[in-house]
């Protein structure tokens, strides 16, 4: 029993399966959201990178264009260098134009540039723009006061100065555009190594720009080339061919796309084919006599647009870099689809999963816990499987079926009690008289005894028989004996009081044990009794004569005889067959044994 109630007690200790359930879910749910959200996070930032990757690119190619324009700015510029003051108005005009060119991709390269700001990389690319616009203010302003001279006033170093003042502003360009790139190659290697050629395609046209520039002075002059000038042009015509071969190998192992490899075998025919070959003759003549048979200005139309073929080349590798930055945050967007999708079906699966397990499983088998519990204590709960045919269903029809059986054997069981307590009143009642029976009188009287003993009051027993009753059977018949025994019975139940005992303990033989009563109040009893039987007329129907009975009273007490059943029994015995010696009808009182 004390097991029971321990494994109790545990039971209720530990956590329920329904409290189990929820956490363990909330625990699920929980997890799935954080891994779910920690994915959909990198995707998202994927997807963030790849746009500002494109964002990168833009910058990059106006970055380039700045640089291009800078670079194309010197053509007008050496052209108004080499003309006299006044400057010619046509050759005025296309400096003018130059100027508004490099202006406006410069406005627009450093408002892309401030597009992106906040951190040190960025300011320090504010500082870079703000240096650059004062150098080509500077550079400008120093071209305009040596063309406002006189030609032959011009010193060369002067030129030189000017003309280098505004080859540095390209250079001045680079480290802006290599900021940028360095985010670029952090974000998305593969495009940066696009836009890298790229680059390589912008410098390769700002050193054939400066190899024009290098060529000019002695076309100019129409003499021979110094060896300072054959120097400097075979020292740029290297770094050329390092860049031809770089960006050739670069296009070669990137498989690029069709009009990148269109874009490079223009540029082969164009320039490195048109241009180069224009190059070297000039090269060649600068060499020997200095008779070039062209001007400057026929040098410039025939080499400077084979030179765009090198920007085409630039701008296809930056078209082929936007249009993978484009593929890429595609991609990267359905792929954020696909996992927000994911994400949100995976989440309604879980949340499905387990509310089906909750409907199907937890639920009910609480409500089966507590049908059995209820069960114990004879409540039947009645119990509807969520789903038929499952094996929660089977787990409610067993159910069912010990409830059944349980109600059967508690109703079988109730029978049974019932049985037993009629078969015990049966077997302690007489039959006839409905008085208790020998068996009965004992049992009681012993007890009464005890008491008796225990609180030391007094007892007193009557044993009674009726006189010559054998004559009223022989005379009348057993039937009317039974109605007489009733009468007698009638007669004793009315005059005991509450706690005494009256028994039926043979035919015509009955015992009445007195307690709370000493010999005197006994013997007074015993004779109202006998008197009360000797008048008592009981009345048989009308075929028979009204019948009239005496007894004769046995008188035993505990104050005389101890507290002894069988001992007080046996001398009331004793006593009551005196009496019936003595002539009937009266009382003997039993004296000491
Ligand atoms: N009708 C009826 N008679 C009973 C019952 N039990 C015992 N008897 C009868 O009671 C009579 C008892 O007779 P006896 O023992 O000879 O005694 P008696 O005739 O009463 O004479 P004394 O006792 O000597 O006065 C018998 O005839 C029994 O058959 C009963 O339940 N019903």
């Amino acid at each position: 029993m004390s097991d029971n109630n321990d494994k109790l007690i545990r039971q209720r200790r530990s956590l329920s399966l329904a409290a189990g359930f929820w956490l363990i879910s909330a625990a699920l749910f929980l997890m799935a959201v954080l891994g779910l959200g920690r994915l959909t996070f990198i995707d998202w930032r994927d997807l963030r990178r790849a746009e500002h990757a494109v964002v990168l690119i833009e910058q990059l190619r106006l970055g380039m264009i700045s640089a291009e324009m800078a670079s194309r700015e010197r053509g007008p510029a050496n052209g108004v260098l080499g003309a006299d003051a006044p400057t010619p108005r046509a050759l005025g005009h296309s400096l003018n134009e130059a100027r508004l060119r490099t202006d406006q991709a410069y406005a627009a390269f450093a408002q892309a540039l401030g597009q992106v700001s906040g951190d040190d990389r960025h300011q320090s690319i504010g500082r870079q723009v703000d240096g650059f616009q004062a150098a080509l203010h500077q550079a400008r302003l120093r071209v305009d006061a040596l063309s406002a001279q006189p030609l032959a006033r011009r010193e060369p170093e002067a030129i030189k100065a000017a003309v280098d003042g505004m080859v540095r502003l390209v250079r001045m360009l680079r480290p802006s555009i290599m900021l940028v790139m360095e985010d670029l190659q952090q974000d998305q290697p593969l495009l940066s190594s696009t836009v890298s050629s790229a680059l390589l395609a912008a410098e390769l046209r700002e050193l054939t720009g400066q190899l024009g520039s290098l060529l000019t002075p002695a076309l100019s002059r129409q003499t021979a080339l110094s060896d300072d000038e054959r120097l400097a042009i075979e020292r740029m015509r290297g770094r050329i061919g390092q860049l031809r071969v770089l960006l050739t190998a670069r296009v070669h192992v990137a498989n690029g796309a069709s009009a990148v490899r269109h874009a490079q075998e223009r540029l082969e025919r164009d320039y490195f084919g048109r241009a180069e070959a224009l190059v070297r003759q000039v090269v060649q003549a600068g060499q020997t006599d200095g008779r070039y048979g062209l001007s400057t200005a026929e040098f410039a139309a025939r080499y400077v647009p084979d030179m765009n073929a090198i920007i085409d080349m630039r701008d296809a590798l930056l078209a082929e870099a936007l249009q993978q930055g484009a593929a890429l945050h595609l991609a990267q967007r359905r792929a954020m689809a696909v996992m927000l999708g994911m994400t949100g079906l995976h989440i309604a699966l879980i949340v499905l999963g387990l509310y089906l397990m909750h409907r199907r499983v937890i639920r009910p088998l609480s409500r089966a816990a507590e049908a059995l519990q209820a069960m114990k204590e004879d409540r039947y709960v009645a119990l509807v499987a969520p789903v038929q045919g499952d094996e929660i269903s089977a787990v409610f029809d067993g159910i069912a079926d010990l409830q059944a059986q349980s109600r059967d054997r508690r109703a079988l069981e109730a029978e049974r009690d019932k049985l037993i307590e009629r078969l015990r009143v049966q077997s302690s009642t007489d039959f006839l008289t409905s008085l208790p029976n020998r068996r009965a009188f004992f049992e009681a009287a012993e007890a009464e005894v005890a008491r008796a003993r225990r609180h030391g009051f007094g007892l007193v027993v009557l044993l009674l028989d009726v006189d010559h009753f054998k004559r009223i059977n022989d005379a009348l018949g057993h039937a009317v004996g039974d109605l007489a025994l009733v009468a007698l019975t009638e007669v004793l139940r009315q005059s005991v009081r509450q706690g005494d005992i009256a028994a039926r303990i043979g035919g015509e033989e009955f015992v009445l044990l007195l307690s709370h009563c000493e010999r005197e109040d006994g013997l007074r009893f015993a004779e109202r009794l006998r008197q009360t039987v000797a008048s008592t007329v009981v009345e048989v129907g009308s075929e028979h004569p009204p019948v009239r009975m005496t007894v004769s009273i046995g008188l035993a007490d505990t104050q005389t005889h101890g507290m002894n059943l069988d001992l007080l029994m046996s001398r009331a015995d004793h006593a009551m067959y005196g009496a019936k010696r003595a002539g009937r009808d009266r009382i003997e009182v039993a004296g000491p044994a």
